[in-house]
């Protein structure tokens, strides 16, 4: 069965074509700067022999219906396209951000689904729309195709209710669902599943630490989630490329009362101008690691606060978990950033975590262990793949259909 997934952001789009049960990929892209000028696509073919190609386009793309238009057409291409025909696409698997409380698995789209994750929007501003729009044209493009969401909320529809529930009336819960959903899930899932397998141990206390664009936490013991670092939206917990991560709420009553914002403008200061934008004048990480290494004191006290809240986590979930055997770091950050993890995990020695310095800095790919080895706690790095994992949730959920 060829399933096609689609990981679609507010302004970039990620998208990969599978052969399942096999599991082996056929191609996989990234569409960025969608709506700014000089879109990019990067699109990588891998044929059953031989090298990998790469074709990398730069044009101007005004939405993700432009986007998904020129992939079909790479896909189609008669030189390098891996299909013949848009109709050789048997499912279409969408990431979909917030599922709220009406979906704890993956789901075939309908009508009524759709309407759903539409009432979702202001919950997920900067997610859920891009996701509808990605069902909407891949509808078109792939009219054959059974339509599947995967949501990241699923995966934390586990936790307790005295880890999902505020201290806020219960009315607001019971009524308007006001609760923490979590977010990420389909990460934080992929590779707690291979850290359990890597430490031979099914029931293992781990904390997955998902560092990209967003950033968040679980803690995750025999493969269920019992705590995660956001909440009713994906703006609670660590620091991140744009958003503020934690805040007390008394600042926005101080934005309102007394600087004269109204909702909206709080919520695009929170979600769009803060985190490592607000403190170092940048969101991209490598950018902000080049300001570092140039001297820049903002993009070190970027750094060290990023790095504090991500190890105030880690001693509230070793606790949530009465102890620890592994923490993962995962994602853009989250794999290729040393220093973020050098500052996360120094002077945790007390919960038995002990970085390698040397391994810390080594690259390679696949699953590494970068604590020494007398360490209690591994340090593990794993590569995530939610489009993997949203593959393998449309083939299991079709497969079992009829
Ligand atoms: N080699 C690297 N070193 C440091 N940061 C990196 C590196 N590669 C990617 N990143 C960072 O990862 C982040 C994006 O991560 P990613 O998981 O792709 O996010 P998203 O899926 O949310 O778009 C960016 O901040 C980027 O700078
Ligand atoms: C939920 C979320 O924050 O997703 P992303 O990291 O892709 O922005
Ligand atoms: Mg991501």
């Amino acid at each position: 069965m060829n399933i096609f997934v689609i990981n679609s952001g507010s302004s970039s789009l990620k998208y990969q074509l599978f052969r399942l049960p096999a599991e082996q990929p056929l191609c996989s892209g990234l569409v960025e700067r969608i709506g700014l000028d000089n879109s990019v696509i990067t699109h990588k073919v891998f044929p059953a022999v031989g090298e990998e190609q790469v074709v990398r386009r730069t044009l101007d793309l005004p939405d993700h219906r432009a986007g998904l238009r020129e992939v079909l057409q790479l896909l189609t291409d008669a030189e390098i396209g891996i299909l013949q025909d848009p109709n050789e696409v048997e499912a279409v698997g969408h990431r979909v951000v917030h599922g709220g409380e009406s979906f704890a698995a993956t789901t075939i789209i309908t009508p009524e689904v759709k309407r759903e994750i539409k009432r979702l929007f202001p919950l997920a501003p900067l997610h859920n729309p891009a996701n509808y729009v990605g069902i909407e044209v891949a509808e078109q493009i792939f009219p054959q195709a059974q339509q599947v969401a995967v949501f990241d909320t699923a995966f934390h529809q586990t936790l307790p209710e005295y880890a999902y529930r505020y201290a806020l009336p219960e009315e607001l819960y019971r009524e308007q669902g006001i609760r923490v959903y979590g977010f990420h899930g389909t990460s934080h899932k992929y590779v707690a599943a291979q850290a359990a397998a890597y430490l031979s141990n099914p029931q293992a206390r781990l904390i997955t630490v998902h560092l990209g664009n967003g950033c968040s936490m679980a803690a995750v013991r025999g493969g269920v989630s019992v705590d995660t670092s956001m909440g009713f939206g994906p703006l609670a917990g660590l620091v991140m490329g744009t958003r503020s991560g934690d805040i007390d709420p008394s600042v926005i009553f101080h934005l309102i009362g007394q600087l004269g914002y109204d909702a909206e403008q709080v919520s695009n200061l929170l979600n769009k101008r803060s985190g490592m934008l607000g403190l170092a004048g940048n969101s991209d990480m490598r950018d902000i690691s080049r300001a570092l290494e140039a001297g820049d004191e903002r993009a070190t006290l970027a750094y060290e606060l990023y790095a504090y809240r991500i190890k105030k986590y880690i001693g509230a979930y070793a606790a949530v978990l009465n102890g620890l055997d592994a923490v993962v770091f995962t994602a853009g950050v989250g794999e290729n950033d040393a220093l973020v993890r050098r500052l996360v995990c120094q002077e945790l020695d007390f919960l038995g975590i002990e970085l390698d310095e040397a391994k810390n800095a080594t690259r390679s790919p696949g699953i590494r262990e970068i604590n020494q080895k007398e360490s209690r706690v591994k340090v593990l790095v794993i590569p995530t793949n939610e489009e993997l994992e949203i593959a393998r949730q449309c083939e299991e959920l079709l497969s079992t259909k009829d």
